[in-house]
């Protein structure tokens, strides 16, 4: 199970005193001090060749710290070199070292250029200009705002449904893209991205199919049919608990967003650890979404620059958010493996997996890693799917007319607080109703990136070549025309009673496809309908005084997941318990 990165340490000395001798036994071709034009001409061949011979090909994404060490040692070796052995004076050392390193970047981001736009096999793709060159306009397009899923739908606007948006990445918002690139029988491969958390390692990082494959089984225990029901158990006292304060407020106005989310994450911590965060009852751990949140946002915009990741996470005072949250992560699970728990939880079957491994220390680190991906991954994708669900039921009246009029026949037949398992598949409008809000609004707005297969790939007729990361911008095409009908509007129908709305009936991908789709899927629908189906039936909902949904429909950031604003609802009471 292990799969680390490897750490490698420089002694930066001893390699400029190695290569210091090597060079003192060298006559130079030339005269780096009479002759600079040679000197540079052979510092720009070297970044030439150094693109041609080892970039050109291949990930080298995970190699970044160690390319940035040695590109920074690079200085101090040719200094000494020049000074030492050539004997130019300090000053003109120091120069040439930075003139010859400069040529060398030159050189090196020349070629990169030059084939980038004029060979790569992309290049008839269209996209904007300064994307085929480097993934940095990616990165700078989204810097100020974070906002990379009204890019994209801007970009598919602008280029249609294939858009080159970085010298090897591509958009691809025709609905055909979800099968061929997500789906199960998809050979499409994760990207470089998902070794942004290296060495943190999980279940959804796992690149290598095999170790997802074995890690995958140990998962499947926790979210068994029979463990779903035994979750569901403990989901109801927390749903009341959630109603319970909302009815605190008698009719004044909730920060919906910020109380779905301590629900979402009491769940978690509940199901997840064996214990709630107590969020709903207490302040103390309030402070977890957003450290979490603070965490992602830091980091979002080099998302498009997977060799960006592993430096940072190096460097001590970057990225202290996701650090933080690691750390409270540990603590979390030291704790639970400390008091064991009574009842079946999500982590008590990823530590019996754990307790019969052979290679304890580094199986405890998939331990810490999944623990931290049960919480990220559970919590705030559910919490912004019922803020959105909300959203609409509140804007919507006839939609809560509607939920009633259909669950509470249920309720009373099965004289239960909550739908009874058989009666799901029942409760068509509640389901049509989450996946409306999930189709309109994916709490993955932008999806997740894939590798097509060295044989390329076909998709709605158009060749991709082999190698190329492609990403399937779920919200852009969530909206479009071309896989639904009155694609913009909010109609729940067309999930069961109107299938004809929807044109592409594989375009729908949530919860993503295929090998590496969302193994909570049930669980967070579990919870979702047993919020729902309490709140709905207890309150009526609207928009604050001053609310109006606008703000939190138009300021949603995207960081993989989406931070949504503050959204101002009032529950009012309809029969005080
Ligand atoms: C509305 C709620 C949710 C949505 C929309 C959602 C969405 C997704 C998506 C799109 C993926 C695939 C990402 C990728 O391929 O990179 C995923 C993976 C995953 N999700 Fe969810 N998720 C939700 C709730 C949950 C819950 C409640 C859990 C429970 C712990 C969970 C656990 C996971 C895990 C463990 C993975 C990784 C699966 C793998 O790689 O095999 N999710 N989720």
């Amino acid at each position: 199970m292990s799969q680390f990165a490897n750490t490698t340490q420089f002694d930066l000395p001893a390699m400029a005193t190695t290569m210091a001798s090597k060079v003192g036994s060298i006559q130079l071709p030339f005269d780096v001090h009479s002759q600079p034009t040679q000197a540079a001409l052979l510092a720009a061949g070297a970044g030439i060749l150094s693109h041609v011979g080892y970039f050109i090909r291949g990930e080298h994404h995970r190699n970044g710290p160690t390319i940035a060490v040695l590109y920074m040692a690079s200085l101090p070796v040719v200094a000494f070199v020049l000074y030492h052995y050539v004997r130019l004076p300090l000053v003109t050392s120091a120069a040439q070292t930075v003139a010859l390193v400069l040529c060398y970047a030159a050189g090196l981001y020349t070629s990169m250029c030059v084939y980038r736009g004029l060979f790569h096999p992309l290049r008839k793709f269209n996209g904007p200009f300064l994307a085929r060159f480097s993934n940095l306009y990616h990165s700078w397009l989204v810097m100020e705002k974070s906002d990379n899923y009204r890019q994209m739908t801007k970009l598919h606007e602008k280029y249609g449904d294939f858009v080159r948006t970085g010298p090897s990445n591509l958009s691809v918002s025709a609905p055909e893209a979800v099968p061929a690139v997500l789906g199960p029988k998809s050979k499409c491969t994760k990207s470089p991205w998902y070794d942004g958390s290296l060495p943190l390692v999980n279940l959804h990082t796992a690149r290598d199919q095999k170790v997802h494959e074995l890690r995958r089984k140990d998962f499947n225990k926790a979210f068994s049919p029979a463990a779903l029901v035994a979750y569901e158990e403990r989901v109801t006292p927390l749903s009341n608990l959630f109603c319970d304060q909302i009815a605190s407020f008698g009719g004044a106005p909730v920060d919906a967003t910020a109380w779905f989310k301590y629900f979402a994450f009491d769940a978690m911590g509940e199901l997840g650890l064996g214990e709630s965060f107590h969020m709903l009852e207490k302040k103390d751990n309030r402070w977890v979404p957003d450290l979490l949140m603070e965490g992602m946002a830091d980091i979002a915009q080099l998302q498009p620059i997977p060799w960006s990741t592993p430096i940072l996470h190096r460097i001590p005072l970057i990225a202290q958010g996701p650090k933080n949250f690691i750390r409270f992560v540990e603590d979390q699970v030291a704790k639970r493996k400390e008091r064991g728990s009574k009842k079946p939880d999500i982590l008590g079957y990823l530590l019996a997996s754990w307790e019969k491994s052979e290679k304890k220390n580094v199986d405890y680190q998939w331990l810490r890693g999944d623990t931290r991906l049960v919480i990220v991954g559970g919590s705030d994708t559910t919490a912004s799917t019922l803020t959105f669900i909300f959203y609409y039921l509140a804007k919507y009246p006839n939609e809560v007319r509607k939920l009633r009029d259909e669950f509470e026949p249920l309720l009373a037949a099965s004289g239960k607080d909550h739908l009874d398992t058989k009666d799901v598949a029942k409760a068509v409008h509640l389901n049509g109703v989450i996946h409306e809000a999930l189709r309109l609004n994916p709490p993955i707005p932008s999806g997740y990136p894939r590798v097509t297969p060295p044989e390329g790939l076909t998709i709605a007729g158009r060749y991709i070549p082999g190698n190329t990361t492609v990403v399937v911008p779920l919200r852009t095409l969530g909206r479009s025309e071309a896989a639904y009908e009155r694609a913009q509007e909010f109609v729940p129908e067309r999930w069961y009673s109107k299938p004809g709305m929807i044109k592409h009936k594989d375009a729908f991908a949530s919860f993503g496809g295929g090998p590496y789709s969302c193994i909570g899927r049930a669980l967070s629908l579990v919870e979702m309908r047993n919020l729902i189906v309490k709140v709905v039936a207890r309150f009526d909902v609207e928009f604050a005084p001053g609310e109006d949904g606008e703000a939190f429909m138009r300021d949603a950031k995207d960081h993989f997941i989406i931070e949504i604003p503050a959204l101002k609802l009032v529950f009012k009471e309809r029969r005080p318990l």
